[in-house]
């Protein structure tokens, strides 16, 4: 699905306004019908609802919800903020509609705040996405005012004050509410950490805009849906046999570090791989063919490093169909000098995370061998070490792009919404995942998890944008049984499940 920028939004109701045709005041209809069936689903008809509302669209969609709400027995109060002498032509419609039924109030000063409580559920419309500047004066004393209060807060569209596409200043004040409900497409805003307060938990309404336009806007930005997924996940033929499906070699482990090779490795074989061959030094040996006796295991010459593999005559990298590298490796001078014959002689795309990632950071003329199309999974901290700091969320997705462009890899920047950027410039935003995720080991999983899709011959970019939604639909579904906070790594391998 694409993400697109606010013009583009702009000219895609243009478009939906021309071609559906219909009438700007009842796309706004649609869109609120559509938040206000959200809002129905979710809170009953006792509920104290208090309506914010600005002079723009936003705070026209906000009488028209109030107004439906009122039709639906709700107790409504609506409050417009009057900021300024202007009002959109679509808010002065729904204003005068509104005003059949109830008398809004109008908020000119601090003094016309009501008290906001507990039970109260505010609906935030205030500003949506056509703001221009910073909120000041009277709609900042609003949004303080509202953040303080203890009543829950739901914002129409995206939250009063907060950019769609563009950095906030730091000083800028933002609703923080604990949901924002979003018409039709996800904002990039709504996918950026430095958000999280300014957006709580996000939803998508469908208002049905036009899909011609969708289908023909250019946008380097994506955010995958299941059903996109879905697409991507290969059957498994009824004439297959094990050599259909790849043999991977995960470098993994070091002294003390031989689980995150275990995890990459069970994840590995629960993500189709045909054959597995885990090396891992000499500690880590009895360890592996005990705890995956599923894998094949090449100890490396060194007991507590991974050096190289001791059976020199085994065989060589290239027999291999994908190799992944990093969980739990360390970062000793010899294990850099093994990754870097590694790289130096394997061709086809790599999986790299964790401590391969610090090797490269290291040794920086390392990421020029990299094959083309491998695939980069760094953490933020890892990714700032192979490339600079960043002074905002907007400013590391270019060093993001620039680097995946730069370098023709694929890179994996994990965290909530995980952001895949691809060699052509795009970024694959993922919508699986929970915070139960942010536990030891679960980056280990997804490396096992990609070298398994790269050995079974998928490409690169699909392996990668595939392989992030399905770990995080692991997570969910484990987060399901197990509740987000007593997750495990082991319980994502174990929630692993390849068939949507
Ligand atoms: N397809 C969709 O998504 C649909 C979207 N719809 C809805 O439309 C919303 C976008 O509406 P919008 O363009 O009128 O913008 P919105 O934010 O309400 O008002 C901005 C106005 O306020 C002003 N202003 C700017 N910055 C300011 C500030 N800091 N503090 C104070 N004032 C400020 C600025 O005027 P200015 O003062 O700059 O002349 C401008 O006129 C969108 O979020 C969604 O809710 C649906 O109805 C239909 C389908
Ligand atoms: N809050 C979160 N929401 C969604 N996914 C998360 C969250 N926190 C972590 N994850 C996921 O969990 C994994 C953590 O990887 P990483 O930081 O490398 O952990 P480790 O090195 O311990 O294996 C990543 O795939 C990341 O996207
Ligand atoms: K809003």
């Amino acid at each position: 699905m694409k993400i697109l920028n606010v013009e583009q939004i702009r000219q895609l109701d243009q478009a939906t306004i021309t071609y559906e045709p219909i009438a700007p005041i009842q796309l706004m209809e649609r869109a609120s019908q559509a938040f206000v069936d959200w809002f129905m689903s979710r809170y009953d008809a006792f509920t104290p609802v208090k309506v914010f509302c600005g002079l723009g669209n936003n705070g026209g969609d906000g009488l028209a919800i109030a107004r439906l709400l009122l039709q639906a027995n709700y107790i409504v109060e609506v409050f417009v903020v009057r900021y300024a002498p202007r009002e959109s032509d679509d808010f002065a419609h729904n204003h005068r509609r509104l005003k059949l039924l109830i008398n809004p109030h109008y908020v000119e000063n601090p003094g016309d705040m009501p008290t906001l409580r507990q039970r109260d559920v505010v609906i935030d419309a205030i500003l949506g996405s056509g703001i221009s500047r910073p909120a000041e004066g009277l709609v900042k004393m609003v949004i303080e005012r509202i953040n303080r209060a203890p009543a829950q807060v739901i914002s129409v569209d995206i939250a009063s004050g907060l950019q769609a596409n563009q950095p906030n200043q730091s000083d800028d004040v933002t609703i923080w509410p604990d949901h924002t409900v979003t018409f039709d497409l996800p904002k990039l805003a709504l996918l950026l950490p430095g958000n999280a307060r300014s957006v709580g938990e996000w939803h998508m309404v469908d208002i049905g805009l036009n899909q011609r336009f969708i289908d023909q806007a250019p946008t380097p930005y994506y955010y995958t849906t299941e059903a996109e997924a879905r697409l991507l996940l290969r059957r498994r033929e009824r004439f297959s046999n094990k050599g259909s499906f790849g043999h991977a070699l995960l470098l993994v482990g070091s002294y003390g570090k031989i689980g995150a090779g275990v995890l990459a490795a069970k994840a590995c074989l629960r993500s189709g791989v045909g054959l597995l061959t885990v090396q891992t030094p000499g500690c880590g040996y009895v360890v592996m063919q005990t705890a995956v006796p599923e894998a094949m295991c090449r100890p490396d010459v060194d007991d507590r490093l991974l050096t190289g593999p001791s059976d020199v005559d085994g065989p060589s990298l290239a027999d291999y169909a994908a190799i992944g590298v990093g969980p739990g490796i360390g970062k000793a001078p010899e294990t850099a000098r093994f990754l870097r014959e590694v790289l130096t002689n394997f061709s086809k795309p790599v999986v790299v995370d964790a401590d391969a990632l610090n090797l490269l950071s290291a040794n920086k003329d390392l990421i020029g061998l990299l094959p083309e199309n491998s695939i980069l999974t760094p953490h933020p901290k890892e990714f700032e070490r192979l490339t600079q700091r960043w002074q905002n969320d907007y400013d590391k997705l270019e060093l993001l792009r620039e680097f995946a462009q730069r370098q023709q890899v694929v890179v994996v920047l994990k965290g909530a919404h995980t952001a895949v950027a691809l060699p052509n410039g795009e970024v694959h935003f993922n919508s699986t995942g929970n915070p139960g995720m942010s536990t030891g080991g679960t980056g280990d999983v997804l490396t096992g998890l990609l070298t398994a899709l790269l050995a079974q011959g998928y490409d690169p970019v699909e392996a990668a944008v595939l392989g992030v939604f399905a770990h995080g639909m692991a997570g969910d579904k484990a987060a399901q049984v197990r509740g987000q906070i007593g997750l495990t790594a082991s319980d994502v391998v174990e929630s692993l499940h390849w068939a949507w």
